[in-house]
């Protein structure tokens, strides 16, 4: 072979990094995974996964669809025998799941099926479907959405009409309109389903609810008989999304046992009576309630993952500069890079901690659920959905940013880069489009503050909005760069900022004669407060969080770096809004940039430090650029001899094709 195709140079560059390091990496990994115990478990479950041959997926961006879903069956089998056989926790055999990092039906069936039946069912249909469920002697998915409609719930049109000669309900899709659509797992595996249709008794409507549908045979998978079911295709990019069944399904007068019906909210009689048990409707949304606090646990992981790549990378990457002897420069010293880089590596942060914060308030609402408090229930809801909405849509961006910031070698699968965001920006849409779900904080924004207009405080994550008066009227006193480095000082512009906004929205709704109409009129506003109010909550839990014990020399001080980067950041980019509302002069936002600098200086010989105490491992990423070992070259080289079309050196193409004109081309030129 000629010439040496071994390269140094990246190793060596993230060792050194890795010696400049001032803080404790190790101590890092314990605050991230969220304490000691629960990192040795991550340990040994990523590690268990990356060792395992069957959880291979470098080849997957190559591979079509139906190949990928049938490789996804049989991980998922793999995966589920490891449970049986390690005896394994809950917790394990979720993280088993999240390691393998492939989207498939399995998702569906634990994170959506089986919830909802939790949520929905009474005790005793808990009973006879979750050991089903867990066992896996049933699959299932969550069929809500149809092909007419998704955001629009109550605008469902599949119909379950009672029928009490024979005690069951007769499921139905009335219209093309009506077939489920995009349910994941439903495509190829479930052999059940949460189905929503619209309940009827009596001739009467009574609005959509949740049922168990058994759709496919338990001896060979067949479809029942009355069921059309399949997979919807091909979903945005290679790889990515692909893996998974999203499927669509239409129903001729299927008929499913009376009990089918999840009855926690509501039942029907044998006579055909509907009776409401007296939980509020609102319950029924709780698997959606569930699963957006996971998606916000999960933006901070996928974010984690995209900068761990570009931070490794830029570090190894070198541009211009170069010349007597000395290397050229690397790009991560280029300020504009920090600029780009070093916020989404502060989001990783701020976003985990926030996760780790919702996740406390969704057990707390679970406990007070059980005792049939439901005070905290619109609160949660707000929380989950605004947090779900911006968290996502940023992660989803960054990612793209991340790859950008790679150069041309982020656009090749190998990097990881285009995979990852394939399989994450789906999570803009799914659990509700983020612009829905930003006009639901907006609503609780709305009633937080007419709760202040007839005197009563609101609590919980709106209670800023007690003192909107004082917000409202005092502006920011910075008047040295240097004040912008507290945390309450931080906080109040923010607050500031979200409490003008929405005050603001508030004046226009009550002057309107009709409300629906001008909540429509305003609802660029009104998505604009709903974003500025999530940002609080970033804002205040990272703050909160900072008040804690950290293990470990220097941890506390580059993550207080990392809350000022998050935040001065935010305050650089929404800077329209801080001027706009007259909270924030041009000067003070000069000040915060200036201090925003000063802070990429803080986080440039820690930035390698900081991805690393994520813990990511090589299988995890799946990338040749965020390789942990640095040696980038010598293995994107190495993979582009692996690339089938270098199987045979002349292209299959070239005598079909290529040869006869090249010929013709020859007996024309003469040549
Ligand atoms: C496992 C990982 C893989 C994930 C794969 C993805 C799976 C999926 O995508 S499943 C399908 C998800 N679908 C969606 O998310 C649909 C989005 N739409 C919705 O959530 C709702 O229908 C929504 C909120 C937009 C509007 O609901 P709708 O009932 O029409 O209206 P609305 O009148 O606004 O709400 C009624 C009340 O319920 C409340 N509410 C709405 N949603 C919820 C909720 N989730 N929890 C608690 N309360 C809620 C509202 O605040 C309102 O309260 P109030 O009456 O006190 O003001
Ligand atoms: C990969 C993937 C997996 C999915 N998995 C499942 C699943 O397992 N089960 C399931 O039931 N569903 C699933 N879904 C469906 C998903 O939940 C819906 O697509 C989602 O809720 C958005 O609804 P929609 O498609 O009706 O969008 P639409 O509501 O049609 O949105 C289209 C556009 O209209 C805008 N818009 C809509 N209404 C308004 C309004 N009132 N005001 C202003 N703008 C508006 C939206 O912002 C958006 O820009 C999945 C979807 C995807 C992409």
């Amino acid at each position: 072979m000629a010439g040496d195709l071994t390269d140094p140079m990246g190793p060596n560059a993230l060792r050194e990094e890795r010696s400049k390091v001032e803080f404790d990496v190790e101590a890092m990994k314990v605050v991230w995974a969220g304490g000691v115990e629960e990192k040795n478990i991550q340990d040994r479950i990523k590690t268990l996964v990356a060792n395992d041959p069957v959880f291979d997926k470098k080849s997957r961006p190559g591979l079509d669809h139906k190949t990928l879903v049938k490789l996804s069956m049989k991980k998922a089998a793999h995966a589920f025998k490891l449970f049986q056989e390690q005896n394994m926790t809950e917790h394990e055999a979720t993280l088993v799941r999240y390691y393998v990092d492939e989207p498939g039906f399995a998702d569906l069936h634990w994170g959506m099926f089986i919830p909802a039946i939790k949520g929905q069912g009474t005790e005793e249909q808990q009973k006879k479907w979750l050991p089903l469920a867990q066992k896996m002697s049933i699959i299932g998915c969550y069929a809500q959405t149809e092909l007419g409609h998704g955001s629009n719930v109550q605008g469902l049109e599949t119909e379950a009409v009672f029928d009490p000669s024979a005690d069951e309900f007769v499921l139905h899709s009335p219209s093309l309109t009506s077939t489920k659509w995009w349910p994941g797992g439903l495509g190829k595996a479930s052999t059940h389903a949460v189905v929503y249709a619209r309940l009827i008794t009596d001739g009467k409507d009574y609005g959509v609810h949740a049922f168990i549908a058994q759709i496919r045979s338990l001896e060979d998978h067949h479809p029942l008989p009355g069921v059309t079911v399949g997979d919807i295709g091909v979903k945005f990019s290679n790889g990515g999304y692909n893996t998974m069944d999203n499927g669509l399904l239409r129903f001729d007068h299927v008929r499913i046992p009376r009990e089918n019906l999840l009855m926690r909210l509501a039942t029907v009689t044998k006579e055909g009576k509907y009776v409401k048990s007296g939980y509020p409707k609102q319950l029924g949304y709780g698997a959606m309630v569930s699963v957006r606090a996971h998606i916000i646990n999960d933006a901070s992981d996928f974010l984690s993952r995209a900068v761990t790549i570009a931070t490794r990378y830029s570090a190894v990457r070198r541009q211009f500069g170069g010349g007597d002897g000395k290397p050229e420069i690397q790009v991560i010293d280029y300020k504009s890079q920090q600029s780009r880089l070093f916020p989404i590596l502060a989001s990783s942060y701020a976003f985990r901690f926030v996760g780790e914060w919702m996740t406390t308030l969704y057990d707390d609402v679970m406990a007070r659920l059980q005792v049939n408090d439901f005070t905290t229930l619109p609160e949660v809801h707000a929380c989950t959905a605004g947090l779900k909405s911006i968290c996502t849509s940023y992660t989803a961006k960054s990612i793209e940013e991340c790859r950008i910031l790679c150069g041309g070698h982020g656009y090749l699968c190998s990097s990881g880069l285009p995979e990852l965001y394939g399989a994450y920006v789906p999570s803009c849409t799914y659990e509700g489009d983020n612009t829905i779900l930003l006009f639901q904080v907006a609503r609780y924004l709305i009633k937080s503050l007419s709760q202040v207009g007839g005197g009563k405080n609101p609590t919980g994550t709106a209670a800023y909005l007690g003192n909107i008066r004082r917000l409202a009227t005092e502006n920011c006193r910075v008047k040295q760069g240097a004040e912008w480095l507290n945390y309450q000082t931080v906080l109040e512009a923010f607050q500031a900022r979200a409490a003008r906004l929405s005050g603001a929205c508030a004046l226009k709704l009550n002057k309107a004669p009709d409300l629906e109409a001008a909540f429509e009129e305003y609802s660029t506003d009104m998505g604009e407060a709903a974003q500025a109010h999530c940002q609080v909550i970033i804002v205040d839990k990272f703050a909160e969080k900072m008040k804690s014990e950290f293990p470990g020399k220097g941890t506390k001080d580059i993550l207080e770096v990392l809350f000022f980067v998050y935040s001065l950041d935010l305050i650089t980019r929404h800077a329209a809004e801080f001027l706009s509302t007259g909270y924030l002069t041009s000067e003070q936002l000069a000040l915060a940039k200036d201090q925003l600098r000063a802070c990429f200086r803080k986080v440039r010989p820690n930035a390698v430090g900081l991805v690393d105490a994520f813990g990511h491992t090589d299988h995890y990423l799946g990338s040749i650029l965020g390789r942990y070992d640095g040696d980038v070259y010598p293995n994107l080289y190495k993979a582009a001899w692996e690339e089938p079309l270098n199987d045979t050196v002349v292209a299959e193409g070239y005598e079909p094709y290529l040869r006869p004109i090249l010929k013709h081309q020859l007996r024309q030129s003469k040549l």
